[in-house]
């Protein structure tokens, strides 16, 4: 077992002992424990990734529940959690390894929640367990269920906020603006030139979203209204509310003499590889999405596209990536994860048609804060037997520093399946 890791406790005479792997933005959240007789120990340990070890040490032998982080790209759980059917996509061999080198080897690039720390949790008499995250794809769900153990995560405070970035990143491609930001520092501007720095423009292009869900529905809306781009999706799902809105957006245009906007749902994800300008990847990242773009995908796209990812690194297989950046220099792409977090896939930082920022989507204050309350009021509702808050998207309650939160649990992932009442609220 490891040896034990700085921790800083708040209450100490709280019934109900409760870990948070890291500290976390905000104090509301600790208030909010503190205040429902917790005893709160936070791990301030300057590692970016605890060990199974470390976090076995942390549970300890008693424990009611544990704030947890996805931290950095996760792999192990990819096929686990994947509640989708059509797998077009497999990784070959063990769903631990990855390819280094022409070998495989094993992978813990985040904190790794399977059976052994479930296990553990519920021998600690813990039945509580939450991501600072709305992914959940460090987690294997299936086990925390077999253990008793809630799953909760943070959708609805984030959404926005990473369709911002996204959105960021895109016009950051499109104008070649960190490029340009490059030449400006170097002290090579000497004056304005026809051809410098020379980018796409956006209006009345179309973009491309690959999993219209919640952040991709932000996504697509920002850039419609934004820059007045058409729309083409993909999702397993109909986005039957982005679809009204851009119809409805379309009409007001034509209706003050503008052009039109339009929205198609595409039958195949590469029909909007095909077709878009700018292209953003907001699907969750399972045994589907895995290398959903890689060298084939890559090559139908147009050779002036633009390619977002704030979804998950391992959506993309970024070796190939690399080298389409390197073969095709008016190809841009926006990264904000990347495979192997923290690492970048050689090439790729030298690469001049790339914007790359370290995993940011969801970081402005608002969110984060936000985010830590959620996780924090997922594991009291479940220690307290609270029901399952009815709409997880619609968080706001859970947010308003003025008022009591509701007695619920804000987003439980495996609350069907762990038979939990919904509140009526
Ligand atoms: N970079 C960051 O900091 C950051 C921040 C927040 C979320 N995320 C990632 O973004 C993901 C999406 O978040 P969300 O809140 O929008 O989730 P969501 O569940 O609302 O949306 C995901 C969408 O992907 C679709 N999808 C699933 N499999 C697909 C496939 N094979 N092809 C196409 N679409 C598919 C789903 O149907 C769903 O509509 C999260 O799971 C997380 O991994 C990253
Ligand atoms: O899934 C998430 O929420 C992000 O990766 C962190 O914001």
């Amino acid at each position: 077992m490891a040896k034990p890791i700085s921790i800083q406790i708040w209450n100490p005479r709280g019934k109900y002992r409760v870990v948070s792997t890291k500290p976390m933005p905000g104090s509301r959240w600790i208030r909010l424990l503190t205040d429902h007789d917790c005893r709160l120990e936070i791990c301030t340990e300057k590692k970016t990734i605890l060990s199974v070890d470390d976090i076995l040490a942390l549970i300890g032998d008693k424990c009611d529940g544990v704030i947890g982080q996805e931290s950095k790209t996760g792999l192990p759980f990819l096929f686990a959690n994947s509640f989708h059917h059509h797998s077009t996509h497999q990784l070959p061999g063990d769903p631990l390894s990855i390819m280094d080198g022409g070998r495989w080897r094993l992978t813990v690039l985040t904190e790794d929640w399977g059976e052994t720390l479930f296990s553990a949790l519920s021998r600690a008499g813990g039945s509580a367990f939450s991501n600072m995250a709305v992914g959940f794809n460090n987690v294997d769900v299936k086990a925390a269920t077999k253990y008793g153990v809630a799953v909760g995560n943070t959708p609805g405070v984030l959404t926005e906020t990473t369709a911002e970035l996204a959105a960021a990143l895109s016009l950051a491609a499109a104008r070649r603006v960190v490029e340009a930001d490059m030449f400006m520092r170097a002290g090579l501007y000497d004056g304005w030139l026809p051809h410098l720095f020379v980018g796409n423009l956006l209006k009345g292009q179309t973009v491309g979203v690959i999993g219209a869900g919640r952040i991709g529905s932000a996504y697509a809306r920002m850039m419609i209204e934004g820059f007045k781009m058409n729309l083409i999706y993909y999702d397993l799902y109909q986005a039957t509310r982005l679809e009204k809105f851009v119809t409805d957006y379309g009409q007001f245009l034509q209706s003050i003499g503008e052009q039109l906007v339009t929205w198609k749902r595409a039958a195949t994800m590469h029909d909007v590889l095909r077709e878009a300008d700018v292209i953003s990847l907001h699907p969750i990242l399972d045994k589907t999405t895995h290398h959903l773009i890689n060298k084939d995908s890559l090559s139908i796209m147009k050779k002036e596209a633009i390619l977002v990812n704030a979804s998950r690194g391992p959506v993309i297989d970024e070796a190939a990536l690399v080298e389409h950046l390197k073969a095709n220099p008016m190809f841009r792409v926006g990264l904000d994860v990347f495979e192997e977090e923290p690492f970048m896939k050689p090439g790729l930082a030298e690469q001049k048609n790339t914007v790359i920022v370290p995993h940011i989507a969801s970081a402005s204050k608002w969110t984060r804060e936000g985010m830590a309350t959620l996780a924090a009021l997922n594991v009291l509702g479940k220690i307290k037997g609270y029901p399952l808050w009815s709409d997880p998207n619609r968080v706001a309650p859970f947010l308003d520093e003025n008022s009591q939160p509701p007695t619920a649990c804000p987003s439980i992932v495996n609350g069907k399946q762990l038979g939990l009442t919904t509140s009526k609220l």
